[in-house]
């Protein structure tokens, strides 16, 4: 058995998988620690989905490979400590609650039915209610009920909020991370709604194209960039000051007589000399970070591999 306590709990190296119609993920390098909250962050076709079925032994690596700590996740070793909720929660629509849950018992030897059973009854869900005739919000609370009763060290949920309404979206988060704070398991989150993450992630793996594009620790990351707003200048192209150093600039936009840029610190001032007194520099929001990344193609960045490390 691999050391509960491990700090790493998934990790890539040179991890591929091709499908007919191309590769959906290529040469990701990536290390997302134990004991924490990660976003994991793509526009749709970036790879996400494929990279939570690598993680579960669902698909094989075309290329590279994949590790939960530090086990092949197609072995019993990572099943047992893995749960996943994917996007359309597969659940038997004709099976009671009770049922649904006898079935995950049945399914796993480490099962915790007064835990199941707990998240169900503090949702005012019936035993007895055939899952087919429950709402969006409900079923995903069966759901988790499900994944939770497995008591796993790692909790994958691929969007399975994406089609609750905002109440129920931050009633369903709130359970999450009550667990997460109850008993420390690793999530690995999924979601287009930027928004909600702040509140919820301190860790972030960006896909794009199907590779690595920002990873690392949510405030390092922004710590690590500034966001730059001010009157575009008419003597350059981009509207940026001319002494800046484009080579740290991740994205930049001018609307009307505005200019907005986000920029890599990289050790030295990516200012200096650069004449920007005019210009306002802040830390970027995590969200506005990861919109200025998920519109840019630009290079990885590399400092950000570091922190993960
Ligand atoms: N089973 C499959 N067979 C063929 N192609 C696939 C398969 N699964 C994924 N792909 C392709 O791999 C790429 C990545 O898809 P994936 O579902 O992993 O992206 P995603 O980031 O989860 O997208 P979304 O945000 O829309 O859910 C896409 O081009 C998709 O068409």
């Amino acid at each position: 058995m691999t050391d509960p306590t491990a700090s790493t709990a998934l990790r890539a190296t040179g991890l591929g998988r091709k499908f007919r119609s191309g590769w959906a993920l290529r040469d990701c390098d990536f290390t997302l620690p134990a004991g924490r909250v990660t976003a994991l962050v793509g526009p749709n076709g970036a790879g996400k989905s494929t990279l939570f079925h690598l993680a579960t032994g669902l698909l094989r690596p075309t290329a590279g490979e994949i590790r939960v700590f530090g086990a092949d996740p197609t072995t019993g070793a990572a099943r047992d400590r893995v749960a996943f909720l994917a996007q359309d929660k597969p659940l038997y629509a004709r099976f009671t609650v009770a049922e649904t849950l006898r079935f995950g018992r049945s399914l796993n030897r480490d099962w915790d039915q007064a835990a199941a059973e707990g998240i169900v009854r503090a949702g005012g869900i019936s035993f007895d209610a055939r899952v087919g005739t429950l709402s969006p919000g409900q079923r995903t609370r069966v759901a988790l009920a499900l994944a939770f009763g497995k008591r796993p060290d790692l909790l994958l949920l691929d969007e399975p909020l994406a089609d609750l309404d905002p109440l129920v979206r931050i009633e369903a988060m709130g359970l999450v991370m009550a667990e997460v704070a109850d008993r420390g398991v690793t999530v690995v989150l999924s979601s287009h709604v930027l928004s909600e993450l702040e509140s919820v992630c301190d860790h972030v793996l960006l896909l794009r194209h199907g590779g690595v594009r920002l990873q690392g620790d949510t405030q390092q990351l922004c710590d690590e960039h500034l966001r730059l707003t001010g009157r575009a200048e008419d003597s350059t192209g981009d509207g940026l000051p001319s002494g800046l150093d484009r080579a740290r600039v991740v994205e930049s936009r001018v609307t009307g007589r505005q200019a907005t840029a986000l920029v890599r610190r990289s050790g030295s001032d990516p200012l200096a000399g650069a004449g920007t007194d005019r210009w306002i520099t802040e830390t970027p929001s995590l969200e506005e970070l990861l919109l200025a990344y998920l519109r840019s193609d630009g290079p990885t960045t590399s400092g950000t591999t570091e922190a993960a490390a």
